[in-house]
């Protein structure tokens, strides 16, 4: 049995002739430990793919499966990092995480909880700043707070949307490290969505591109054969990371062809312009 199992999944949005199926028949096993990343352009349903194994939204068609049950809501077991970091506004950062903490550890007592959101702010590099609210703080460092969060929690499964886009190179580089630590030392399994197909390389076992909708669904999988731990500075000269490197942009390259041609249609926009501004410019 397959740790992480989707079946022929499908998602429709919309309904009648406005209805699109954003995307088809996706089929994907993951197996406990893994770490697998999946890249795909921009708009690409990947988004959707996530949400629907956070069980945030259902299926048109087929079935997600978690350790052989179907995903009916979502689970402290998979956490997710998003894209946009979505913090409490009104709350300081240990505030924030400590929220998440507790809920994932409700017989913790105070200062357990403390404890432990204190080692991961510090793991994010923002130990200065854990009292600030996150309008005093930059989108990199929101970013930071939503992956100390997500890791808090000490999730099964690590889900993450585009978690690192936000970034500079360098707190991307160690953040990139720090979760491969956690899903080594922790024995967690781990799915990646990027656009960056030299972080899934990097981070992943398997790489698995996600053709873009709409009618998203997966392409061939490429096995990363390189071995851990990886050293960034090293993988340039590394022959192996060269040649799946190169397979993967062709591949995409090659995609990314077939979607201009089709998105080359000329979509007519209704000649509308409300009374009030007629005659105004
Ligand atoms: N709730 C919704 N209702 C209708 N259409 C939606 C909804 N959510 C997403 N879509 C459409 O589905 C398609 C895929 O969106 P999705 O957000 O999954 O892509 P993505 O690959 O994550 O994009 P990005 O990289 O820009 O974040 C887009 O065309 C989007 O407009």
């Amino acid at each position: 049995m397959a740790y992480l199992e989707l079946k022929n999944v499908s998602k429709t949005y919309g309904q009648g002739k406005d209805s699109t199926e954003v995307i088809s028949n996706i089929n994907l096993k993951i197996e406990e430990g893994e770490f697998v990343a999946i890249v795909g352009f921009t708009g690409s349903g990947k988004t959707t793919l996530v949400n629907l194994i956070n069980g945030l939204i259902k299926p048109t068609s087929g079935e997600v499966l978690f350790k052989g049950e179907p995903v009916v809501g979502t689970s402290h077991e998979r956490g997710v990092i998003f894209q946009n970091y979505s913090l409490l506004p009104w709350l300081s950062v240990f505030q924030n995480v400590a929220m998440a903490v507790k809920e994932a550890f409700p017989k913790e007592n105070k200062s357990e909880i403390k404890n432990r959101v204190e080692s991961y702010v510090e793991m994010v590099g923002l130990t200065h700043a854990i009292n600030k609210r996150p309008k005093e703080l930059s989108g990199g460092m929101r970013q930071r707070v939503a992956v100390a969060r997500a890791l808090a929690m000490k999730p099964e499964m690590i889900i993450m949307d585009e978690p690192l886009g936000a970034l500079d190179a360098l707190t991307r580089g160690n953040l990139q490290d720090e979760i491969l630590n956690i899903w080594n030392q922790d024995k967690r399994t781990a799915l990646l969505i990027t656009n960056d197909v030299d972080e899934g390389i990097y981070m992943a076992d398997r790489i698995i591109p996600l053709k873009p909708g709409p009618n998203a669904t997966l392409g061939p999988e490429f096995i990363i054969d390189i071995d851990r731990p990886r050293d960034k500075t090293e993988l340039n000269d590394n022959a192996s990371f060269m040649k799946t490197r190169n397979e993967i942009i062709a591949y995409l390259m090659a995609i990314g062809e077939d979607r201009k041609s089709v998105s080359e249609v000329e979509y007519l926009l209704p000649d509308l312009a409300p009374k009030s501004f007629v005659d105004t410019f």
